[in-house]
């Protein structure tokens, strides 16, 4: 296993709030070298308020009761299906080879068109909840329509918004997923021995956005020289808030042919502090087909990333390279929770 190293990840901080060719290209270059990108002024898609008021929410829904928390546990007809509600802590394991995460999670999926039905406090907040999926996809809207065009797709093909138009919540389901995270503090009981808390892993979806807060840190970054870096929460002294940590996933890599990169990553941290953090992971509608991307960049781009692909097979559990037909955004997923949770679906 690769030993921590505590240097910065160097991460690019953009401003996403005028989104002109030159804002793109720099999306499309920290997508394609890191794999991560900060984004600052969000502001006018998604207020500070409405992050710090979800976290509020979060910590009062961890603070309940084991009993009324699984009342809606994940999968179970009450959450309202697979890959919805709470996440025991130890439930999962992001890294299949260790033993379940030291966390615990609550997840929600986009209305349809109502919230799937949620516990208390969560229920109360429904409008609430609803504004803030809503702005989250606003975010992940412009990111995708920035690639789109740094990417140069035709017009006649769909042009910038080629990516975006298949993430177009208001044209059917999709894998997407708003997911609090609440890591408890550990004890002997837990397997404090470990300081990992999230298994290294990389991302299912097209993108996800990551809400941290000031004073937990713990999210590390996979370098290529296979070192760990930290990803600071608040990396620049100039914001009042911490900037939304954007990151690519296998879905979006593996699209576009291994040039967007999905970067691994882990959270660690010691045992004797908590900590909270809320991911919104962005996927495609269910039926969005994978087949190539029409761009010239991509195409110029070659098999240079074939070793990242290989890479995100062995970590699929796919085995060899995969050839054939183009898989669905759906069939996608469906492997990889497999993986995660060992469904048998
Ligand atoms: O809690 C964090 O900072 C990151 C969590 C994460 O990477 C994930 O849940 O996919
Ligand atoms: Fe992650």
């Amino acid at each position: 296993m690769p030993q921590p190293d505590q240097t910065d990840a160097n991460i690019p901080m953009i401003d996403i709030s005028n989104p002109t060719p030159d804002v793109a290209q720099q999306v499309l270059d920290a997508a394609s070298t890191h794999g991560f990108l900060f984004v600052q002024q969000h502001d006018f898609l998604l207020p500070s308020e409405q992050v710090e008021s979800m976290f509020n929410l979060s910590a009062q829904f961890f603070a309940q009761p084991t009993a009324q928390k699984s009342t809606h546990a994940i999968h179970s007809e009450a959450a309202g299906g697979i890959n919805r509600g709470w996440v025991t802590m130890a439930g999962e394991a992001l890294d299949p080879s260790h033993p379940g995460d030291p966390k615990e999670a609550f997840n929600i999926s986009p209305p349809h068109p109502d919230l799937q039905p949620l516990p208390s406090p969560l229920s109360d907040s429904s409008t609430e909840i609803k504004k803030f999926l809503d702005s989250c996809h606003a975010i992940c809207t412009r990111i995708l329509t920035l690639l789109g065009t740094a990417l140069g797709i035709e017009k006649k093909e769909g042009g910038e918004k080629w990516f975006a138009d298949r993430h177009d919540e208001s044209k059917g389901p999709s894998g997407t997923i708003f997911r609090m995270l609440f890591y408890p503090q550990t004890n002997a009981a837990h397997g404090a021995a470990s300081s990992i808390r999230a298994g290294a892993h990389s991302d299912y979806g097209s993108i996800t956005l990551l809400f941290r807060l000031p004073g937990q840190p713990g999210l590390e970054i996979l370098k290529p020289d296979q070192t760990w870096a930290a990803v600071p929460v608040h990396p620049s002294s100039d914001l009042v808030t911490p900037p939304i940590l954007v990151n690519i996933g296998d879905l979006l890599s593996f699209w576009t042919n291994g040039m967007l990169k999905s970067t691994v990553h882990r959270v660690t941290f010691s045992g004797g502090e908590e900590r909270y953090s809320m991911a919104y992971f962005c996927h495609p509608l269910d039926g969005a087909r994978l087949e190539a991307v029409p761009s010239m960049v991509i195409e110029a781009f070659g098999n240079k990333g074939a070793d990242e692909l290989e890479s995100q097979r062995e970590r699929l559990g796919l085995g060899g390279s995969e050839g054939g037909e183009a898989l669905t955004a759906k069939e996608h997923l469906d492997r990889r929770l497999k993986v995660t949770y060992g469904l048998k679906a």
